[in-house]
C-alpha cells in the first residue's frame, strides 16, 4: 500500500513541543480561515476527554497506564509502543478521510513529525535524526504525511513555563532536557524541507502569530486546489469518528 494522499482538502499539521500555543494559536486561527475546517485533537485533550473512547483514545489510554503515568509515554516497550503511535496517527488519517475526500481543510494537533521526533529521541537518543527519517518515512507507507506543516517555536522555558502553569506540573531536569532535544529536532527535520513553515513566536504578537498561521493555511489551501483533481470516495469510506471534530 502506498498512500498518494490525493484527496482534494489540505491536511496540515501544527507541530512543537508543549506549552509552545499550538492550541492556543489554532484556536485563534480557525475564525480567520477562508474555507470549512475540522480539527484533530492532541494527545492529552484526547485521553481526557469523556464519552465512549474510540479506538485511538482506548490505544493511548491503554499507553498511559503502562507508562505508568509518564508524559512521553515511555513504558518498558519503545518499539512497540512507536508502532503503536504511528497506528494512532494511521488512525487519525483515516478518521479524516472522509472530510478530505470532501476538500475540507484538516488540522492535525501533532502529527508524524512528533512521533518521529519524540520516539526517535527515545530509541536512538545518541543520534536520533536518522531514525527520525526513518520513521517519518515508516509512517509515510501507511498514511500521507501533512501537505503542510507549521512548527511553532518560542524560547523553550517560556513555552515549559506555560505548560507547567496549564498542567499544574513541573517537569522534571530529564523531562526538560527530553523538551530541549525535541525542539532541537523538529527545527533539523524543518531545515531544507520545504512543506514545514517556522512559525517563531518570539518576533511576533500572538496576534500576529494567529493570523500569520490563518495566512499560511489559506494559502496552502488555495495550492492544493488549485492543482487537486476531484477524486471519487471509496467505497466503505466511513463519517463515524471520535476525534475529528468540526
Ligand atoms: N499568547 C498567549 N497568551 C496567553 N496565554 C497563552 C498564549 N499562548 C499560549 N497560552 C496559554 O499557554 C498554555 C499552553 O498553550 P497551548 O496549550 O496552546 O500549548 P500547546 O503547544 O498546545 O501545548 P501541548 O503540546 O502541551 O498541548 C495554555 O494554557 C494557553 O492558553
Ligand atoms: C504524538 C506524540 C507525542 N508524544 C508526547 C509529546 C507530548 O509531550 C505528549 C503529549 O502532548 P500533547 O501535545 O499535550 O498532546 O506526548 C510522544 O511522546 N510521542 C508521540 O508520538
Amino acid at each position: 500500500m502506498h498512500p498518494t494522499g490525493s484527496h482534494p482538502g489540505l491536511l496540515v499539521s501544527i507541530e512543537g513541543v508543549n506549552g509552545v500555543g499550538k492550541d492556543y494559536l489554532l484556536q485563534h486561527a480557525r475564525p480567520r480561515l477562508t474555507r470549512p475546517s475540522r480539527t484533530i485533537a492532541e494527545f492529552s485533550a484526547r485521553m481526557r476527554s469523556t464519552g465512549t473512547p474510540g479506538l485511538s483514545q482506548q490505544i493511548l489510554r491503554a499507553m498511559a497506564r503502562a507508562a505508568d503515568g509518564d508524559h512521553f509515554l515511555r513504558g518498558s516497550a519503545p518499539r512497540s509502543e512507536t508502532l503503536l503511535l504511528l497506528a494512532v496517527k494511521t488512525h487519525d488519517y483515516e478518521s479524516a478521510l472522509p472530510h478530505l475526500l470532501d476538500g475540507a481543510t484538516v488540522v492535525e494537533g501533532r502529527s508524524l513529525h512528533s512521533t518521529a521526533v519524540y520516539q526517535s529521541l527515545i530509541l536512538e537518543p545518541a543520534d536520533p535524526l536518522p531514525t527520525a527519517r526513518r520513521l517519518l518515512g515508516l509512517g509515510a507507507r501507511w498514511r500521507p504525511l501533512p501537505d503542510t506543516t507549521v512548527l511553532v517555536t518560542d524560547d523553550l522555558d517560556a513555552a515549559l513555563a506555560r505548560a507547567e502553569q496549564r498542567d499544574d506540573k513541573i517537569f522534571t531536569l530529564e523531562e526538560r532536557t527530553l523538551h530541549r532535544r525535541a525542539e532541537e529536532l523538529f527545527r533539523e527535520l524543518a531545515d531544507g524541507d520545504d512543506r514545514i513553515r517556522v512559525l517563531d513566536r518570539r518576533r511576533l504578537t500572538p496576534v500576529e502569530a494567529a493570523a500569520l498561521m490563518a495566512q499560511w493555511i489559506d494559502q496552502a489551501a488555495a495550492r492544493k486546489a488549485a492543482g487537486a483533481a476531484a477524486v471519487p470516495r471509496p467505497r466503505g469510506a466511513s463519517d463515524a469518528d471520535e476525534q475529528v471534530s468540526s
